[in-house]
């Protein structure tokens, strides 16, 4: 539905970046569009360079775009000055990093608070979310007495604190044993299920994108396809798929 009164969380329309590397420029995306809708968790995969990193940091509004739009729940984010933008953000997304990016001398609860004292929410919900993601009991925590899996929900707590209309993860698991990291995807996958969160997570490992609703590949920059993943979260049929894809495309 994408209507005034219900807009999609997140709509990429016709987007493209340039970089400028050694003078010569770099198009890490190229009139890229994609549509996601209120409670989907998407997947972005991709070769190394094909614009994964470029395109989700232009979703969080972390990189502005030279042409087309990006559109979070009804608004265009290159309409929004800077410091606009900031707290646009801060109510609207959430962002996950493969480095969980947590500040090592606030503990866990407080991490997960910062953002919301920041927008002067209430935190009441803070206990809450640390018990729905497994780790109240390490609520006065350390980032440094933590697990990396334990950071993680850390982190992901703090991405969900204000309520985001989207979830943004780039590599959320990619500094996470492959146990710990099937753990999290799973936690994703319950919080879209239960919760009707929406997720767009980036990542090149196909037994991560089987977690999504769906799977865009891009390459070199655009859209190359996208699929639907088997109900059974099934690695060995997405990495399958996306071969496939690769090169069907490379013909
Ligand atoms: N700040 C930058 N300056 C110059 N070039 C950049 C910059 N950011 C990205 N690029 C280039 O844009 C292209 C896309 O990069 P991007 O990081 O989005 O790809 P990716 O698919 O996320 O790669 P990876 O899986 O290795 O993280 C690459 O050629 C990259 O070198």
């Amino acid at each position: 539905m994408n209507d005034s009164a219900h807009p999609l969380p997140l709509i990429v329309d016709n987007v493209s970046r340039a970089f400028s590397r050694g003078g010569s420029p770099v198009e890490a995306l190229r009139e890229v569009n994609l549509e996601v809708k209120y409670g989907e968790f998407i997947a972005i995969m991709g070769a190394s360079g094909s614009g994964k990193s470029t395109l989700l940091h232009a979703a969080a509004g972390l990189t502005r775009v030279d042409a087309g739009r990006i559109v979070i729940s009804g608004q265009d984010i290159s309409e929004l000055s800077d410091s606009r933008l900031t707290k646009f953000r801060r109510k609207h997304l959430g962002i996950v990093f493969q480095s969980f990016n947590l500040i090592p001398t606030l503990s866990a609860e407080d991490n997960v608070r910062l953002p919301s004292s920041l927008d002067e929410h209430q935190d009441d919900q803070v206990d809450a979310l640390l018990d729905r993601l497994g780790i109240l009991d390490r609520r006065k925590h350390m980032p440094g007495a933590m697990s990396g899996g334990e950071q993680q929900r850390v982190a992901i707590a703090r991405a969900l604190v204000c309520q985001p209309d989207l979830l943004l993860a780039d590599e959320p698991t990619g500094s996470l044993d492959s146990v710990t990291g099937q753990e999290i995807c799973k936690l994703l996958r319950q919080l879209c299920d239960e919760e009707q969160r929406t997720i767009l997570l980036v990542t090149h490992e196909p037994n991560v994108a089987m977690w999504a609703d769906r799977i865009v590949v891009l390459r070199d920059g655009t859209n190359l396809s996208e699929f639907k993943t088997p109900d059974r979260h099934d690695p060995l049929e997405v990495a399958h798929q996306y071969q496939s894809l690769l090169t069907v495309g490379s013909c």
